[in-house]
């Protein structure tokens, strides 16, 4: 497995007030595949992502990336990691407010040794039009598609979804999450989406079914659809 999280604890409190945010979960990825991990509020789902995208450390267990346990990296390989191996799109955008929509995805590219080409994300990712534009001259799906681009620019091993049409309308999710599929099938890219959205796992090749701290289901879906066949 490309990702594979090994009996992964996260405690808070101690005693008798402990609550496991993780409780021994296991969850393995393969490279290339788009995985969907769906839970309830509260199950877990920001807590395992925050392990895997190298921003917390769990209490037990290994959180391994292409063999490599991120448990035992330094700060220093961490911001690394997270800056070579990682593209992340959260709910909110997060764009950088006085930079242009070309200027947030080449200042990312700046960070790496070999990023893709600006000019063709912006392309695929249909923001020709919007490159001069600044964030809040633009629509939500706009903004996402932006983030999405400037995530990609690093031509990462694994992006990182974090309930990425959260705030959108199903118009603009339905484009939004057609995009990352197009990215996967371009670039084979591995993706991890998490999400409380049932309808989003069906662009899934595995869905990873967290509750209470615990990985219950990771399957392969063998009812995958092409995001143009979902309803959401
Ligand atoms: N810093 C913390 N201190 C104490 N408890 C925490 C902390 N962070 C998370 N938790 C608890 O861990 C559990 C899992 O939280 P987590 O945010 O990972 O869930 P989630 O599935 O992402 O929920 P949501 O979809 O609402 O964001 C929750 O019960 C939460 O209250």
């Amino acid at each position: 497995m490309f990702i594979e999280g090994k009996n992964l604890v996260k405690k808070y409190g101690k005693g008798e007030a402990t609550m496991f945010a993780l409780d021994h979960a296991e969850f393995g990825v393969e490279k290339g595949e788009i995985a969907v991990i769906l839970g309830p509020s509260g199950s877990g789902k920001s807590t395992l992502l925050n392990i895997l995208g190298g921003l917390d450390k769990v209490t037990e267990g290994s959180m391994l990336v292409d063999g490599t346990d991120l448990e035992k990296m330094s700060a220093k390989e961490l911001e690394l990691y997270r800056r070579e191996k990682l593209g992340f799109v959260f709910q909110s955008y997060n764009l950088t407010p006085d930079l242009t929509v070309r200027e947030n995805i080449e200042m990312t590219a700046e960070l790496v040794q070999e990023p893709l080409s600006t000019d063709t994300l912006i392309e695929e990712l249909g923001l020709k039009k919007y490159e001069t534009h600044f964030p809040k001259e633009l629509s939500g799906g706009q903004q996402q598609r932006v983030a999405i681009a400037r995530a990609m620019v690093k031509k990462p091993d694994i992006l990182l979804c974090d309930e990425l049409t959260g705030a959108l309308d199903t118009k603009s999710s339905k484009d939004v999450l057609q995009r990352v599929q197009k990215m996967n099938d371009t670039y084979k890219t591995t993706v991890v989406i998490i999400t409380h959205n049932l309808n989003i796992a069906g662009m899934a090749d595995r869905i990873i079914r967290i509750t209470d701290g615990k990985v219950v289901s990771n399957q392969k879906n063998v009812d995958k659809k092409r995001v143009e066949e979902m309803e959401l």
